[in-house]
This record gives structure tokens, C-alpha cells and sequence, in this order.
């Protein structure tokens, strides 16, 4: 028994999980860097309620991060995005961030495989009072960037966040829709975990290595990635 009183004199730090805090990234146990930042902001009532308005639909609620979120809307404004294209609505959490930081008079154009998820993240926007700049392309993402491609679209904004095993080729029609100095974002770039473990190779997580070895090297880019949450991608059109 005496043993721990012992350890804790010869290493004098605040916490014994301090000595293990690079291997778990916990803070003395208690909470996650993630919970900490967050714990930082008062609640944001409208992106409260759209998470609300998504767990009493049924739906799984996978939107992107807070703090991930936040982000969003800082990077849209400072790049003064007017055209914003996203890949995956569901409620209308990230579309909510996006078009917070979308120049005034922007329009937003979301790609959703279910018309409900659609239906949902519009009423969502109009709640916000982005109802007007705000247009859903319902159907595969895949078919509504062919669309987009045809009418020669071109956007200033990206956030990729649908079906992973698309990602890579997400990517290629971001970068092929971009003005020069677009951002691009790609969430979920960790799949909780399954990106960096050997052990798993399905499809989903082949893909998402495909697109991140895509996003940390791919010459026409400037990139980083971001490891919290579950990770995210970043990266600038040259
Ligand atoms: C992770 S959720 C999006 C979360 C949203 N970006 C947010 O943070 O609020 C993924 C969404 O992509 C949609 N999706 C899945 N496969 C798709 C596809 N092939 N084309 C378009 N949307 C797809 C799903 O229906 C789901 O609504």
C-alpha cells in the first residue's frame, strides 16, 4: 500500500495520469482536450436545436464536430466565400456553419443522397434565416458534381463529409471545381481510429487513406491536417 505514495513523491507531477497523458491524450482522466475547448463557449442555441431536431427524426447524429464547426465559419469568412459547395447535409449542422461565414448575397449548394436528410437541413437553414441563399441538390453526390461539372460551376468553399469509400474521388472534382485559393475540407479523415490501424482494411477505410495520402501530397494543393475529433482535413487550391 505503500507503494503509490512512494511513486507519487518521486515523480512530482499533478496528476499520475499526467505520466501517461501522451499515450491516452486524457487530462488527468477527467475530460478530453475536445471536452475542455468546448466546455470554453455557451451553448449555441440554433446549432443545439438542429442537433435536437436530428435525434428526434431518428437520425444518427454525425455532424461535424463544434469545434470543427467553428472553424468552418472562421475560414469562410476570412476567405470571403460566396460560393460554398457541401457534400453531405443530414440536419443541417455544417450547413449552418458554412453559410455563418458565406459572404453576404452567397449561396450555398448542399449534395444529399436522402431527400428527408435534405428536407430537414433546409427547414433547418430557413430557421437560421439562410433559407434563401441555400439550394439542395438531392440524390448521389456523384451525379450532382457531374451536373455541377457540366454547367461549369465553380466554387470558392468545399466540405466534403458523405459516404467515405467516395471521398478520393470527392476530392478530384473539388479540385476540379475550385477557383484558385479555394479551400477544401474533408471531415472524418480518422474513422475513429480504424484510418491508422493495420488491422482494418475495408473499403471506407481504404478510401479515406487514398484521399488523405491525396490531400498531404497532391501538387496542385496546400494542406494540413487536423488530428482532434475525429480528424480533418484541410487544404488550399494554388
Ligand atoms: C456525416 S453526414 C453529414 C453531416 C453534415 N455535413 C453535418 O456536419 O451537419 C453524411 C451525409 O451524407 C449523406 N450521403 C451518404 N452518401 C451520400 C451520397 N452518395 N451522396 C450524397 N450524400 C450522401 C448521408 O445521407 C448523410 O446525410
Amino acid at each position: 500500500m505503500l507503494f503509490p505514495l512512494f511513486f507519487m513523491l518521486m515523480f512530482p507531477v499533478e496528476c499520475l495520469t499526467d505520466l501517461i497523458e501522451p499515450i491516452t491524450g486524457g487530462v488527468c482522466g477527467i475530460m478530453t482536450p475536445e471536452q475542455y475547448s468546448e466546455d470554453l463557449y455557451m451553448e449555441d442555441e440554433i446549432l443545439s436545436s438542429v442537433s435536437l431536431s436530428i435525434k428526434e427524426s431518428g437520425l444518427n447524429d454525425v455532424s461535424i464536430a463544434p469545434g470543427y464547426g467553428r472553424l468552418l465559419t472562421m475560414l469562410a469568412t476570412v476567405s470571403k466565400a460566396g460560393s460554398i459547395l457541401e457534400i453531405g447535409a443530414l440536419g443541417g449542422y455544417s450547413g449552418v456553419c458554412l453559410a455563418r461565414g458565406m459572404k453576404e448575397g452567397g449561396r450555398l449548394i448542399s449534395l444529399e443522397l436522402k431527400e428527408d436528410n435534405a428536407a430537414l437541413a433546409r427547414r433547418n437553414l430557413e430557421l437560421a434565416g439562410f433559407g434563401r441563399g441555400t439550394e439542395y441538390m438531392v440524390g448521389p453526390a456523384l451525379d450532382s458534381l457531374k451536373q455541377l461539372e457540366s454547367r461549369g460551376e465553380r466554387f470558392d468553399f468545399f466540405l466534403i463529409d458523405a459516404d467515405k469509400e467516395n471521398y478520393p474521388v470527392y476530392l478530384e472534382y473539388a479540385i476540379r471545381l475550385a477557383k484558385p485559393g479555394a479551400i477544401i475540407a474533408g471531415d472524418n479523415t480518422l474513422l475513429r481510429g480504424r484510418t491508422l490501424n493495420p488491422d482494418k482494411n475495408g473499403p471506407s477505410v481504404l478510401a479515406m487513406r487514398k484521399f488523405n495520402d491525396m490531400i498531404a501530397t497532391d501538387e496542385r494543393l496546400i494542406s494540413t491536417m487536423l488530428p482532434a475529433y475525429d480528424g480533418l482535413a484541410l487544404a488550399v487550391v494554388k
